[in-house]
């Protein structure tokens, strides 16, 4: 007997979930014979995610954009799979949420909080273009991309395989530029420049997505963005015509990450 229309709907949607699953942790899995662990973790009151990247060998380990609500879970994380977390590191001062760096501090013996010299928060580690964030054999290369704040950085794999953008450069979207420094001219100007030229099969993984997408690539960017792939006259008139109510926490989490989450650095 055929299967009913919602049955059927419902199997597929079932495929489609195990498949991004397993697909998922297949790449994982791939990626650990290059000697690199990595997971994606959310957080969904801000629907933030934040990036654990490890080296398999020496299990030294960095954490991108920790968000103060998820610390322990973060740190249950680490604990299981014997990673020693080395440093805490920001794509920006964060205007919708609390950074778990400072708490991060507080549980980790020797872990190294990072931001861009331009975000005018403090940090152990104050980054500037082409610096690079070490974990064992890997690292991260800093590249500025200015635009949604002044401090925004995109940390970049050493084989250029992956992305961390942040608010710069979102899934078919871009960081808001009314607040923050923000300048619609210097964030398409950063896109530009600074992640379209990253290979096209270079994975981007943004600090936020609002519509359940996870990752995308340079490429797809390129040619499916929505905003970045008009002029830039065109780009600037979206920017400002977003409309956008503010983010909720903005007024304790600007003042709590200039001083790197509420704790002392
Ligand atoms: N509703 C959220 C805030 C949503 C928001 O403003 N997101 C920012 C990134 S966090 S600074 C953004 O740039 N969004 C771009 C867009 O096109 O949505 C809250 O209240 O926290
Ligand atoms: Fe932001």
């Amino acid at each position: 007997m055929g299967l009913g229309l919602a049955a059927r709907g419902f199997k597929a949607a079932l495929t489609a979930a195990s498949w991004r699953y397993t697909g998922l942790r297949a790449y994982c899995a791939r990626m650990e014979t290059r000697g690199l662990l990595f997971r994606q973790l959310f957080e969904s009151e801000s629907s933030t995610y934040s990036y654990l990247l490890a080296d398999v060998e020496s299990r030294e380990a960095v954490l991108i954009d920790p968000v103060l609500e998820t610390v322990e879970r973060d740190l249950k994380l680490i604990d299981e799979l014997g990673l020693k977390l080395k440093v805490a590191a920001n794509t920006h001062c964060h205007a919708d949420h609390i950074t778990g760096s400072g708490l991060l501090k507080q549980r980790v013996f020797g872990l190294k909080s990072a931001i861009s010299v331009h975000s005018g928060a403090a940090a152990d580690i104050m980054l500037t273009e082409g610096d690079k964030i070490t974990f064992g054999r890997h690292s991260l290369t800093v590249r500025e991309t200015p635009g949604h704040t002044d401090g925004c950085i995109t940390y970049v794999t050493g084989d250029q395989s992956m992305a961390f953008t942040g608010d710069a450069l979102l899934i078919r979207g871009c960081g808001r530029t009314d607040f923050q420094q923000g300048c619609s001219k210097k964030l398409y100007e950063s896109v530009h420049q600074k992640i379209f030229t990253l290979p096209g099969d270079c994975l981007v993984y943004p600090a936020h997505d609002y519509k359940g997408q996870t990752l995308s690539t340079v490429d797809e960017e390129k040619k499916f963005n929505p905003r970045l792939t008009k002029s830039l006259e065109e780009f600037v008139k979206i920017m400002d015509n977003l409309n956008l109510p503010k983010p909720a926490k903005i007024d304790i989490a600007v003042p709590a990450n200039l001083v790197c989450g509420l704790h002392e650095v």
